[in-house]
């Protein structure tokens, strides 16, 4: 029997639900808003959670362990949803990341079998978050660190975040750069057509702050940093070899930043990809041939997408039986330090 570790899958808490629907009635100017307004404060916005996300999202030791069982899905890595705790003052934040924390090391000591987790932390405070980050590995036990993208539309490339790119690299702990809806920047044609979610945007503003570390030469302070990002990569495999090339020759020219590596050579040593959401057999042929198969780790990115079709599309993947157990569960296991 293949064993099957889903590494993007969604959960939150009543407190964090509470103060999203805040949020979804106060002044923010952030392109969250359409989505935390739908699905934390539904009633005032019918309709758009037509899928009912936030029972799934609370749901955990429950409806989603008993699915789990009946498509033998051995265990959820599970991280608190987006954005996190990421649109909250820096007080607030940094509470609730504690309190998500412990319910989910909770979780995981009830069902360790089952269940492990990702970390939240709060970017707003660097350095407090670089003491949540000590005390959710050595701790709590948790697996790794999430993170959705930007940060009151801040990314990782600035200096003010790295306290805790450095602790996550001494812990020796994955980042999983979750998306978010774009930044305020990079938000304009995004407003439109639903391309402010899933569909296209979120995939613009991950793949922009993936882009933004490599470019900017983050991981030549932090050579050891481990980055996972989702939706097979957010395009940035398809898109490597003209990423590598057109860096390579806007750093002759003097346009971008000297790194040590290339583009390429970061992609491969600093970064995993997860397959969630992106259930297309070719697009995963193509990022195990491109990437290696040591660096695509299976997901199903619950509740957005349905477990069964997930489990399906890995099952029936037309990759050999070593291959398949890298991307299922062995990656996982190496990545988020899962026995
Ligand atoms: C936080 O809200 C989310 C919404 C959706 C969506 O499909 O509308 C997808 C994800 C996700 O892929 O994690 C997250
Ligand atoms: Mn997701």
């Amino acid at each position: 029997k293949l064993r099957t570790i889903a590494t993007e899958e969604a959960f939150s808490i009543p407190e964090v639900a509470a103060a999203l629907k805040e949020v979804a009635r106060g002044p923010s100017q952030s392109l969250d808003k359409l989505l935390v307004r739908g699905i934390y404060d539904a009633g005032a916005s019918k309709g758009y959670d037509a899928l009912n996300f936030l029972d799934g999202l609370l749901d955990v030791e429950d409806r989603r362990l008993k699915q789990m069982d009946e498509l033998d899905i051995d265990m959820h890595l599970l991280s608190l949803t987006a954005p996190g705790v990421q649109m909250f003052d820096a007080d607030t934040a940094t509470d609730l990341a504690a309190l998500a924390n412990d319910a989910l090391a909770d979780i995981c000591k009830r069902h360790p079998a089952r269940f492990a987790g990702l970390a939240s932390f709060a970017p707003q405070s660097p350095k407090r978050a670089a003491k949540e980050m000590e005390r959710a590995i050595n701790d709590l036990k948790l697996n790794g660190f999430i993170l959705n993208s930007h940060t009151n539309d801040e990314y990782l490339d600035d200096p003010k975040f790295w306290p805790f790119l450095e602790a996550a690299e001494a812990l020796d702990a994955c980042i999983y750069i979750h998306p978010r809806a774009a930044s305020y920047g990079l938000k304009g044609p995004l407003q439109d057509y639903g391309m402010d979610s899933a569909m296209w945007g979120y995939g613009v503003e991950t793949g922009t702050h993936a882009v933004r570390m490599m470019t900017s030469g983050v991981f030549d302070h932090f050579p050891k940093l481990k980055i996972c990002i989702g939706h097979m990569g957010e395009a940035i495999p398809f898109w490597l070899w003209r990423l590598n090339f057109m860096n390579s020759r806007a750093q002759e020219g003097g346009r971008a930043p000297k790194t040590s590596l290339t583009m390429a050579e970061y992609f491969q040593r600093n970064f995993v990809i997860t397959t969630s959401g992106v259930e297309d057999p070719l697009a995963l042929d193509y990022s195990i041939k491109k990437l290696g198969a040591d660096n695509v780790l299976w997901a199903i990115d619950y509740p957005y997408q349905p477990m069964k079709p997930a489990v399906d599309f890995i099952r029936s993947a037309p990759l050999d039986d070593e291959t398949k157990a890298k991307v299922a569960h062995k990656n996982a296991e190496r990545v988020f330090h899962i026995k």
